[in-house]
C-alpha cells in the first residue's frame, strides 16, 4: 500500500536549513495498521503529509497504492488524495455552519445520486453510532462525537488509506479509548490501511504494528524530557 524509498525532506528556518525526515526505505502492507510514536518535532506529521502529497518531498520516491506521488504535479495530487486519502486531524476541523450529515457530504463522491448519498451517510453515521445525530451542528455535539463525525467523513469515500495525526490527542482518556477502538474496528471491517501519528501510548500499544519514527528516519533529534519519560514507560509496558 506504501512504498516509500530515499525520502528526503528539510525545511529553511531563519535561513537555516533544517534535515527533517531521511527514510531510506518504509514499506507498509495493504490492510495493515500503523502507530506511530516519537518525540516532539521527530517529522511525525510531516512524514503523514509528505505520504497524503500534501507536501513535497525534496527527493526519494513516495508510491501510495501502486501511484507515484513523486511524478505528479500539484492538482493531480490534490485528486489522487481526494479519491485514496482519508485525514482524521486532531481538532476535527468540521465546519461550524454545517449539520453532522452535511459536513460529511461535502467531502462525498460528486458522482452519486441524491438517494445514493443519503444511503451512505445513513450507513456511515450508523457505524460510528451517531444514527440519530446526523442533524445536529458540531457545536451541539461532543469532541467525541465530533470525532466521529470526521472520521466518517475521512472514510465515506472508501479511500485504500486512512491517515490520522494525534486523532485522539484533544480528547479525555475514555474518549480517546473509544475512538482507538473505533479507527482499529472499521480499518480492520472494511480493509484500511490505517497510519496513526500519536502520542497516546494507551492507543499506540493497541495497534498490532507500533513504530518509533527514529527507528527508521535517519535524523535523529534529542527527545524532550517529557518523551524521554514517556519512552521509559513504555519499555515498563512492554517488559
Ligand atoms: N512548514 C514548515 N516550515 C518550517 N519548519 C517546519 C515546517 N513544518 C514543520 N516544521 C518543523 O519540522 C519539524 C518536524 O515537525 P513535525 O510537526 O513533523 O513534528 P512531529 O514529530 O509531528 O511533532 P509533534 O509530535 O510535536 O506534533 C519541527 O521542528 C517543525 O518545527
Amino acid at each position: 500500500m506504501l512504498q516509500i524509498r530515499d525520502l528526503k525532506k528539510q525545511f529553511k528556518v531563519d535561513g537555516r536549513v533544517v534535515r527533517i525526515l531521511d527514510i531510506p526505505e518504509w514499506t507498509v502492507e495493504k490492510g495493515e495498521r500503523v502507530a506511530i510514536t516519537g518525540p516532539s518535532g521527530s517529522g511525525k506529521s510531516t512524514l503523514l503529509h509528505l505520504v497524503s502529497g500534501i507536501l513535497r518531498a525534496d527527493s526519494g520516491e513516495i508510491v501510495v497504492n501502486g501511484q507515484p506521488l513523486h511524478s505528479l504535479a500539484e492538482a493531480k495530487r490534490d485528486a489522487f488524495r481526494a479519491s485514496s486519502i482519508g485525514y482524521v486531524l486532531q481538532d476535527f476541523h468540521l465546519i461550524p455552519s454545517l449539520t453532522a450529515r452535511q459536513n460529511v457530504e461535502i467531502a462525498m463522491n460528486s458522482r452519486l445520486s441524491r438517494k445514493e448519498r443519503k444511503q451512505v451517510v445513513d450507513y456511515w453515521l450508523e457505524q460510528v453510532g451517531l444514527s440519530d445525530r446526523g442533524q445536529h451542528l458540531p457545536s451541539q455535539l461532543s469532541r467525541g462525537q465530533q470525532q466521529r463525525v470526521a472520521i466518517v467523513r475521512a472514510l465515506v469515500n472508501q479511500p485504500p488509506l486512512l491517515l490520522a495525526d494525534e486523532p485522539t490527542g484533544s480528547l479525555d482518556w475514555e474518549t480517546a479509548d473509544e475512538i482507538s477502538s473505533l479507527l482499529l474496528d472499521l480499518s480492520e471491517a472494511h480493509g484500511h490501511t490505517l497510519i496513526v501519528v500519536t502520542h497516546d501510548l494507551n492507543m499506540a500499544d493497541r495497534f498490532p504494528h507500533c513504530l518509533n519514527i527514529q527507528d527508521i528516519n535517519q535524523v535523529r533529534r534529542e527527545a524532550s524530557p517529557e518523551q524521554r519519560v514517556l519512552r521509559v514507560k513504555r519499555e515498563e509496558v512492554t517488559i
